[in-house]
Order: structure tokens, then sequence, then C-alpha cells
């Protein structure tokens, strides 16, 4: 087996060439393209595997172009979601998020807290009293007895495209998350099918966001303001959809937040905390957050106006709950790191995780 580095220090011949989207502050989040570990050849899959583990060994953050999800499905996937926000507030409400467990229906504003206390100077209050500006509807695996997704479906003719469009982007986005886990295990020098059997049931959850249209005053009013709060995700990793409006932002190495700009046909893909702990913190869940769209130019009058609706669109990729997440082999023993944590199960893990947040 090849020596593993632990810090993410690849040699740089074992990768692939990559663009970089983003460079500042020591954050660097690569430009991937996909397509050669999807229909390439062993030794393109093997480069594109090396890529993909040394992102998510440094930054936690990459994008992937020619992902195998169709640009048009992608656009139909925003348009639905436009649509199904703009129904009147009481269909929505109809369709609210109930538990933890279910994790499955609509999020009005205010109801979900990512910001933590910790994130806002004791002076400044709870942070917990400023709610992010969004509402999200969320979307579970189809089909789990006791736990029914939250379809507007017997609305309309419309509500029941919606059901149909997002169950077949369910299925594409749990296909890429097991491509994903393929290219992690050959980067992690495991047989390229090892987590298969661990992602296989599709315990993802899809997040529909909408960030309303917002007076540029709200955040000139008040610097403690965000459209969604600094997090980080839970699960395995995230397929982040945005689009063109901008101000989705990731915490630098030194601590400074860095817009991670909308690239057009790209996801954007972030290691998620059980990934982490999965890899006994060889990968890196990095902090995220999202505020107004950066200023397009320098010394623009902020003050008066609206930022325009913002749509994004997060797969949260999960291990199958029943199983049992221990660290991979490879990234802990005598002569390597210690061990962090015991093996917890996924779905105790998520199910924790979503407690403290509503
Ligand atoms: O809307 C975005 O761009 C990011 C959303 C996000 O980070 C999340 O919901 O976990
Ligand atoms: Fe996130």
């Amino acid at each position: 087996m090849p020596e593993l580095n632990m810090e993410g220090n690849l040699p740089k011949q074992q990768c692939q060439p990559v663009t970089t989207a983003i460079e500042k502050d020591d954050l660097v989040i690569p430009i991937i393209d996909f397509g050669p570990f999807l229909h390439g050849t062993p030794a393109d899959k093997h480069e594109v595997a090396m890529s993909v583990v040394h992102a998510f060994k440094t930054s936690g953050f990459l994008y992937l172009k020619d992902h195998g999800v169709p640009p048009s499905v992608v656009s139909h996937v925003f348009s639905s979601s436009a649509r199904f926000f703009a129904r009147p507030q009481g269909q929505k409400d109809s369709l609210c998020w109930t538990t933890p467990q279910a994790n499955r229906g609509y999020v009005k504003t205010g109801q979900e807290k990512l910001s933590t206390v910790d994130d806002v100077p004791a002076a400044s209050g709870d942070a917990r009293s400023i709610p992010d500006l969004k509402e999200t509807m969320e979307i579970g695996r189809e089909g789990v007895d006791g736990l029914p997704n939250r379809w507007p479906d017997h609305l309309d003719a419309e509500g029941q495209d919606f059901k149909a469009v997002m169950l077949s982007f369910f299925d594409m986005c749990k296909a890429l998350h097991t491509e994903v886990m393929r290219a992690i295990a050959l980067g992690m020098h495991l047989p390229e099918h090892y987590f298969d059997s661990y992602v296989d049931a599709g315990d993802n959850n899809l997040r529909l966001l909408h960030y309303p249209a917002v007076d540029k005053s709200v955040f000139k009013s008040n610097p403690l303001q965000v459209r969604a709060g600094e997090h980080s995700d839970y699960g395995s990793i995230t397929l982040l959809f945005q689009d063109g409006c901008g101000g989705l932002q990731v915490r630098s190495p030194r601590g400074t937040f860095v817009d991670a700009v909308p690239v057009a046909d790209t996801v954007v893909v972030n290691a998620g905390d059980l990934l982490a702990r999965w890899s006994n913190e060889t990968i890196k869940s990095t902090r995220h957050r999202v505020v107004e769209p950066p200023k397009v130019v320098d010394g623009e009058d902020d003050s008066s106006g609206v930022y325009p609706d913002r749509y994004s669109i997060a797969y949260f990729c999960n291990p199958n709950n029943d199983q049992l997440i221990e660290a991979i082999p490879g990234t802990y023993g005598e002569d390597i790191r210690p061990l962090k944590y015991p093996g917890i199960t996924a779905g105790d893990y998520l199910v924790q995780r979503l407690t403290a947040t509503y």
C-alpha cells in the first residue's frame, strides 16, 4: 500500500492538472473535471481521485465540472423550486417540517438556527436571536416507512410535476454521491467500491433553499445579519448547486471569509462533519455561510435598493442510517495518528446534530 500523506500534501504529479476557482488567504478551492473519473481509463480515474482527496484534505471544498447531472436538469430543478416557494404561505405551511427524525417538509424563515452562540462576541447577545433570511424545503429518501415526504402533489398538477422532478433529481444526486465516494476511496488507497455498501441506501436529504429579496439596508443596519449563519454540514459530503447571485463564503485557514463565487455548470462539493470524523480528521469539514452578494464595484453604494432573491440546492449526502461509522482504514495507527473517535451509527449522529439545530 502506498504511504499515506496525512497532511494532504500529495505529490503534484499524481494529481490531475486542475484549475483553481478560489485562492485567497490560504484557501484554495480547485475546479476538478470529473468527466475522466466517470468515463476515463483507470489511470485517469486515479488522477482525479487524488485531486479530489487532496482538495478535501486541504480546503474541504471543490467545484466539480462535467459531473454527469445535465445543466438542463439542474435548471429545471431551480425553476420548480422557485415556483414552489412562490406558492401562498398557507400551502407551504401545510407541508411543514415536523421532527429531526423525519427531517422532511417546509421550513419557514427563522425555524432553523445555524449560527451558534460562539459565533458572535458575548456583548452582541445570542446569535440565535438573528434568524437566517431563508426558507427551505427538505426532501428525504422516498418510501421510508412512517417518514413520508411532504409533497405538494395533492394541491395541483404543478405539485405533481414538482414531485416527479425532485424524485428524479434525488436519484441523479444519489448516483453522483456514490461516484464521489468512489473517488475518495481510490484517493485514500482503498478499493474503488469500498464505500458502496455504506451509501447504497441513499439516506440523503435534498434541500431547496430560497433567500428572499432583501433591502440592502438590512445588512447595513445590522452587521451580524446574514442570509445563512456560519456552520459546517453534518453528513459525508454536500453537493451544492448555486444560482448566479453569489453570497456563499468559506472560512479560510486564516479565519477570514472568502467568497466562493458561482461557477457556471459546476457543483460545489464540500466534506461534512461525519466524513471528517470517519476520516479520523484527515478530511476537513470547513465552515461556511451565506451573506449578501459580493460588491461588483468597489465603493458601490449598497444602502439603497434590494438584493435579488437567491436560490440554491443543497443535496446532503449521508452514509446509510444503520451503518456504523468507524475510522477509515489507513487513517489511524501507532505510526500514523491516534484514533480520535469511537464508532457511531450514521443515523444516530445525524439526529443528534439536527436536534441541536431546530
Ligand atoms: O445556499 C447556499 O449556498 C449554502 C447553503 C448551505 O450551506 C446549507 O444549507 O448547508
Ligand atoms: Fe452548508
